[in-house]
């Protein structure tokens, strides 16, 4: 029998009420279990805890409906709860539904489902169905296919209802509920800017007295959609009622084809279901950040997940909510004398590339000035005073960055754009010059999908080279904030052009908030774990962190890693910037006997097989620098693009103290507790260094093992390209000198002819070298060619 109701309990965030779930393929209704008329909610931990409690510890797990004993468990009821919208408040609803044991079947997933079709009257309590008129729901909350098969014509008039719903086939994109999205063709959400609403006194005092926090993650998941439910995949997310924890339910075969099911646990500061509108959304994330922008706090905003997930859903209204507020207190508060204005940039980075996405994709480059100020030169600013003009451009930027070069969608998700409001100060003396102050500044980034970062064996080169840079700026990204959390002086930001733009969010009092967006389904598991690890790392390092781990999958008597969770005291002071992936990656990559019995659940497998491993990442960080070893430099090719001087012409001189202090940046000396005071070069763990250079090794090697030492031996190429132009110069130099002599009358010709023998020799030397690392590089293509082939076939 298909089940009807699925007794786990959704929702309920931060004293939201339970809601009706979307209506998934098993109708799912939040539901309450109780015995005894003592209430328990039930999702799976919850149900194994309440039959521990009862003293049915024989139950507890595995769980099955199965193994309910009805002697046991007499006095079974199921409580349908819903909401609505009454006086604008939330109003839960339910009813207590006697039902009986075998009404409960188990799903594969563990989930446990109330069999009974329930009847209208079971939805709507005495109360609702006599204030039922129309208007006072709000019908999204209420579960529609439920109602649609046993409501009578007629209960409902939609059309006159402002809450009506939107007839399903309107609905875009295929999502059952929840997606609440008005038929406008625009990917914006219909919204209506109210600036005219003053801040009171109060609040505007209560907003600018909380203070938020440094670093705030939330994971935000979206509903199950058409064509997910067309391939019967499930729901495998759970979110526990505070709205804090979730359960990631892995469906698993074992060996012998038995399926099962792993439970993986997470906890963020906030977990957003998927009944959260887009409002709930900007309440939980960027409202708290709005008043500390009038105090020189440069923040950041940033969707971060795999393709569809529901990154630009979430982040579009946002920008538009975020300046509804900054007007509101630059017009209403005590801030109306100063003078301040909001101004809006947006921009989009593409294959490292910048453009401007409010000027016709206009190629940008960046430069940074005498006071290490990184400036997108050509970027066009617009002073934002009426939010409609506001909601034009981020519409007109949103279809410049999906009609891109190519006009696929698909070009959206392989970039990362970057809307920016900056609130200044001062006037505009003209188009040119200007004497304005950056007082505030808030970076929203809509961040290319994370599994794009895998295309790292794609057949196509220019894919993989760009999964390998979106590789690069999110674990940069990563780094990042990770150093920003921990007060580290020192920010990485040279790790990718991402983390260079934003450097100067990096610096200061700056805030960030990570909106880690996720698919419910059971087909997207792998991506959704990968994002929930890389967004548990993010806060891993949080001095208030109290993050339950997702160590299901560790191996039998095997620990939590020390070095996860915060820094060993027990290390020395030269390892004391040590970073923890890094004692991961060597964990990882130095295969072992007990390597090779870990079965593929375990984390390291795990995150190796998504190609979101650590690879670059950990690396990047230029505080892994441990003294006392000699460090092999190593100079990116960004360098090319960077080093301006104040006049904006690269200068040979530039270039090579930009090498050079990049090299200081980048380098880095492999060290872990293990195997410590050992050198390798950036990019590569430690399993990797022997075949590097070279892919003698390749099929010992991960698809992104191979990418980061190619993407080594490029910068190294670009490096040494650098070096023998200024050897060139150098060269051209002394010849000029010489040529200079041998024409004074008296001068010594043997003296001339020995000198530039000498000089010719060395210009050829560094030519022959500087050839063969370029044959090197072009060996490295083809063979990661040649294995990517084999790999697809
Ligand atoms: N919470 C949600 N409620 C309703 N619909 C959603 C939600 N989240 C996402 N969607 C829908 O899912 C589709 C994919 O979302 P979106 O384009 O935001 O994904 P994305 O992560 O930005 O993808 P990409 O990386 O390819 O740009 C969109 O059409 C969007 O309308």
């Amino acid at each position: 029998m298909q089940p009807a109701f699925c007794v786990q309990t959704r929702g309920g965030n931060r004293g939201r009420s339970s809601a009706t779930g979307p209506c998934h393929q098993h109708n799912q209704l939040v539901a309450t279990l109780s015995q005894n008329g003592d209430s328990n909610f039930f999702d799976d931990s919850a149900m194994v805890r309440w039959l521990q409690s009862a003293g049915l510890h024989h139950l507890a797990t595995p769980l099955s409906a199965a193994t309910l004993d009805h002697r046991m468990l007499p006095e079974l009821t199921v409580q349908n709860s819903h909401r609505h919208i009454e006086k604008s408040k939330v109003v839960k609803q339910s009813k207590v539904v006697p039902c009986d044991l075998s009404d409960l079947t188990s799903s594969p997933s563990g989930s446990i489902y109330f069999n009974k079709q329930p009847r209208v009257d079971d939805l709507l309590s005495d109360e609702l169905q006599l204030d039922s008129s129309p208007g006072i729901f709000d019908i999204h909350t209420i579960n529609t296919e439920l109602l649609s098969e046993e409501a009578e014509p007629g209960w409902w008039d939609s059309s006159s209802s402002p809450y009506a719903p939107f007839p399903e086939t309107s609905f875009e994109n295929g999502f059952v509920v929840g997606s609440c999205k008005p038929s406008s063709p625009s990917r914006l959400q219909s919204y209506t800017p109210d600036t005219s609403r003053p801040m009171t006194a109060d609040k505007e005092k209560s907003a600018k007295d909380i203070v938020p926090a440094k670093i705030k993650v939330v994971v935000r998941k979206r509903p199950i959609n058409k064509k997910e439910l067309a391939r019967s995949e499930e729901d495998i997310i759970c979110i526990e009622d505070n709205g804090c924890f979730l359960t990631v339910h892995e469906p698993k075969l074992k060996v012998d084809l038995t399926a099962y099911v792993e439970k993986h646990e997470f906890v963020f500061d906030a977990i957003l279901d998927e009944d959260v509108s887009n409002d709930e959304v900007y309440m939980e994330t960027v409202e708290p950040i709005i008043p500390t922008l009038f105090q020189r706090t440069k923040a950041t905003c940033f969707a971060y997940g795999q393709t569809g997930s529901g990154k630009t859903y979430t982040m579009q209204p946002l920008p538009l909510k975020a300046s509804e507020a900054i007007l509101s207190l630059m017009h209403n508060s005590s801030y109306k004398s100063e003078g301040f204005q909001l101004w809006l940039s947006f921009f989009e980075i593409y294959g490292g590339k910048l453009f401007d996405l409010l000027n016709d994709r206009r190629k940008l480059c960046m430069r940074e000035d005498g006071r290490q100020q990184v400036c997108i030169v050509g970027l066009k600013e617009f002073q934002i005073t009426d939010l409609n003009i506001l909601k034009e451009f981020i519409e007109k930027g949103s279809l410049a960055r999906s009609t891109g070069t190519t006009g696929a969608n698909e070009e959206s998700s392989r970039s990362h754009a970057i809307l920016q409001l900056a609130i200044k100060k001062g006037s505009e003396v003209s188009e040119k010059k200007r004497s304005q102050q950056v007082v505030g500044k808030l970076s929203f980034i809509d961040l290319a999908g994370s599994e794009r970062g895998a295309d790292t064996t794609d057949n196509d080169r220019q894919t993989r080279l760009e999964g390998a840079e979106i590789n690069k700026s999110l674990l940069a990204l990563k780094e990042c904030i990770r150093a920003l959390d921990s007060d580290q002086g020192h920010i990485p930001f040279r790790g990718s052009k991402l983390t260079e733009v934003l450097r100067d969010s990096f610096v200061g009092d700056s805030r960030t908030v990570m909106i880690s967006c996720i698919s419910p389904s059971s087909g997207s598991c792998e991506h959704t774990l990968n994002t929930l690890r890389y967004a548990d790392r993010v806060k891993g390092l949080s001095r208030n962190c109290n993050s339950k781990r997702d160590f299901s999958c560790l191996l039998p008597g095997q620990q939590e890693p020390s070095g996860i969770q915060c820094v060993s005291p027990s290390f020395d002071k030269g390892e004391e910037h040590l970073n923890l992936d890094e004692i991961d990656m060597g964990r990882m990559s130095r295969p072992s006997t007990a390597s090779s019995q870990i079965n593929f659940n375990s984390p390291s497998n795990v995150e190796r097989k998504s190609g979101l491993n650590d690879t670059v990442g950990p690396e990047i960080s230029h505080e892994n620098t441990i003294s006392g070893t000699s460090i092999a430099p190593v100079v990116g090719k960004s360098l090319l693009g960077h080093w301006y001087n104040e006049k904006g012409h690269v200068s040979l001189h530039d270039l090579c103290k930009g090498a050079r202090e990049s090299k200081n940046n980048l380098s880095c000396t492999a060290a872990s507790r293990g195997d410590l005071r050992e050198e390798r070069p950036l990019g590569l763990p430690k399993a990797n260094i022997l075949s590097y250079g070279n892919f003698s090794n390749a099929e010992n090697l991960t698809p992104s093992d191979r990418m980061a030492a190619l993407l080594k031996e490029e910068d190294n190429l670009v490096s040494a390209h650098c070096k023998e132009l200024e050897n060139t110069i150098n060269f051209i130099r002394e010849e000029m000198k010489l040529l200079a002599e041998v024409e004074q009358p008296g001068s010594q010709i043997d003296a001339y002819v020995s000198q530039l023998s000498k000089v010719l020799s060395k210009k050829a030397a560094g030519l022959v070298n500087l050839q063969a690392q370029l044959a090197r590089f072009q060996k490295m293509l083809k063979e990661q060619e040649i294995l990517g082939l084999s790999a697809a076939a």
